[in-house]
């Protein structure tokens, strides 16, 4: 009955499509890219750094014989140098604003340079992504009548702020404002915006933030289990060839949708139903896993007041 309900609905293929991918040349992003190129998209990948983009040029072509991947060195903090990326690399079927740093710190002790980092490669770089390569998208859609996709990547600590993310779970939050309210003004061009959420994932990323995540960060965020850089490549492009607005990669991740479903699109009934239906019981295990939280970080403090 609800089916009904679920909207907008689209099939998107990723064969003979145009694929970008920013923060393409490690980890999720590689993955992806490597992924699409073997189910025989075009795919172009942007990210600062040209040697480690030309590297992964060479494995995408190693792994998927795609001997046309696009790579475009541009920091997406540079509008411009975006906009020039796009122009090169021509109108685009499957943006995926995959890019992303993350080092996570007690606010107190955060500097503000470090805040204003995050927000401005997390958050204004989706932006200048979008804004640069929606014109084109429209047009496309309209020439090919086939549907458009934009894909962003978030986070599970972009549905729970979590103790050392003050910065990251703001800049991930607010991804999904932006998604909900573009795919209202896209959904006209059929243009469909993924919203992806992994929980921890083996990526160089993460290798790095490990160094420096508390150990509260890790106490809490470890809940969620890890995932190889695979796994979330194929539900990311799962859900973006099925349109799916909430994208969850793991089993606490469709928890986590379940519970902070509000009000975002859902295309599918099985998934609505649940959400009807699994709401309020996804509360109640939401207040459990919080009132764990403080217990945690109580005794945590404790100790180490005893140890002061
Ligand atoms: N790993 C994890 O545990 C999780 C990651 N995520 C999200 O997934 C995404 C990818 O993470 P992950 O694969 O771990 O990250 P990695 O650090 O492995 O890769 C990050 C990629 O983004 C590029 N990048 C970083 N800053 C910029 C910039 N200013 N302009 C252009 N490109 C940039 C990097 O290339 P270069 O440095 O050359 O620019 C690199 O290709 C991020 O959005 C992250 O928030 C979400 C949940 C879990
Ligand atoms: C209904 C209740 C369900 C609760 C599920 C379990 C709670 C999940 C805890 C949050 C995990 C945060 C992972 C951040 C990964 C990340 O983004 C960093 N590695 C940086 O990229």
């Amino acid at each position: 009955a609800l089916a009904f309900l679920t909207r907008p609905h689209a099939r998107i293929a990723l064969k003979d499509s145009h694929v970008f991918i920013t923060g393409g040349s490690s980890g999720i992003g590689l993955a992806m890219a490597t992924a699409a190129a073997r189910e025989g998209a075009r795919v172009s990948i942007l990210a600062r750094n040209l040697a480690r983009l030309e590297e992964a040029r060479a494995a995408i072509q190693r792994d998927s014989g795609r001997d046309d991947v696009g790579v475009h060195a541009a920091d997406v903090r540079d509008a411009d140098a975006v906009a020039r990326a796009l122009q090169e690399a021509g109108p685009v079927d499957v943006l995926v604003c995959n890019h992303g740093v993350f080092v996570p710190q007690e606010l107190e002790r955060q500097d503000m340079d470090e805040i204003k980092w995050m927000v401005d490669i997390n958050l204004m770089g989706t932006f200048h992504l979008i804004k640069a390569a929606l014109p084109a998208m429209k047009a496309r859609t309209r020439e090919t009548r086939l549907p458009g996709s934009i894909a962003i990547m978030s986070s599970q600590a972009g549905q729970v702020g979590i103790y050392g993310y003050t910065a990251y779970s703001a800049s991930k939050f607010a991804l999904r404002g932006l998604g909900e309210a573009l795919q209202h003004e896209v959904v006209g061009d059929n243009i469909h915006v993924s919203l992806i959420f992994p929980p921890d994932t083996e990526t160089p990323g993460l290798e790095e933030e490990h160094k420096r995540r508390p150990e509260l960060t890790n106490i809490i965020a470890g809940l969620s289990g890890g995932m190889k850089a695979d796994d979330v490549a194929k539900k990311a492009l799962d859900g973006i060839k099925s349109a799916k607005f909430i994208v969850p990669c793991n089993f606490e991740g469709t928890m986590l949708a379940v519970a902070t479903a509000g009000l975002s699109p859902q295309s599918s009934a099985l998934m609505a139903f649940i959400e009807v239906i699994g709401t309020g019981l996804m509360r109640f295990a939401a207040l459990c896993f919080q009132w764990n939280w403080f217990s945690t970080i109580e005794s945590y403090y404790a100790k180490n007041k005893k140890s002061q």
